[in-house]
């Protein structure tokens, strides 16, 4: 069986990248697995341990760092993220395209271990557009959000390190993108 690919995500906090997946994710024919990172960050209302997140505590989390449990992990606005080795690797062996939604330092490791990763960049039509969505979203305290959008003039200048740059301005035509891309690199 063809191994899957391994297919990178990346986009400022709030660009919608949770809501672009909804609209492709269940689609059959591109063959995806979503892959459930873990953070130390507290659970959203509505997140489910498990699925959106593992939650886990510094101490868990450094100990999977050490063991070698991790394709990569980087500390954002606070939290460490991190993606479990073992899961990924199953999943592309069983032939999935497994989808990983990491920040841009984990996407720089991911890139040094697997030239072959399929990354793309997901931008806001503009920064106060971004503003709107993550205040709009009432996930976080103002103090965070105030951090998550500092971090991403940042973010937005790794854009050129990825292969393809979306822009979110209608999600729908976003996924649609996606999924062309997706597609492409499944038939190369
Ligand atoms: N490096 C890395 N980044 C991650 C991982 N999981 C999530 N992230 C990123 O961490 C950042 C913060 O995620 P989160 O707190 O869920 O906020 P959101 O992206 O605004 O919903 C986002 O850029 C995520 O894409 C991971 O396993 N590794
Ligand atoms: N194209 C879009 N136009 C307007 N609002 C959007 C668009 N895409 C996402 N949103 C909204 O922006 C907020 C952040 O989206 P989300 O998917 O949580 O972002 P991320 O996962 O990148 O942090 C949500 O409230 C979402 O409904």
């Amino acid at each position: 069986m063809k191994r899957g690919l391994l297919i990178i995500i990346s986009g400022p906090s709030g660009v919608g990248k949770g809501t672009i997946r909804s609209y492709f994710m269940q689609d059959e024919s591109l063959c995806l697995a979503y892959s459930t990172s873990m953070t130390t960050r507290k659970p959203r209302v509505g997140e489910v341990d498990g699925k959106d997140y593992f939650f886990t505590t510094r101490d868990q989390f450094e100990k999977a760092m050490e063991a070698g449990e991790l394709l990569e992990w980087a500390e954002f606005v606070g939290n460490y993220y991190g993606t479990p080795l073992r899961e990924v690797e199953r999943l592309r062996n069983e032939g999935k395209n497994v989808l990983l939604e990491i920040e841009v330092q984990g996407a720089t490791q991911v890139r040094e271990k697997c030239p072959d990763a399929l990354s793309i960049f997901i931008v806001p039509p503009n920064m106060e557009e971004l503003e709107k969505r993550i205040r709009g979203r009432r996930s976080e305290p103002e103090e965070i959000v105030q951090q998550r959008l500092a971090k991403a003039a940042g973010e937005m200048k790794m854009a050129k390190d990825y292969k393809y740059v979306i822009c979110n301005d209608d999600p729908q035509l976003a996924a649609d993108m996606i999924k062309l891309i997706i597609k492409k690199h499944m038939h190369a």
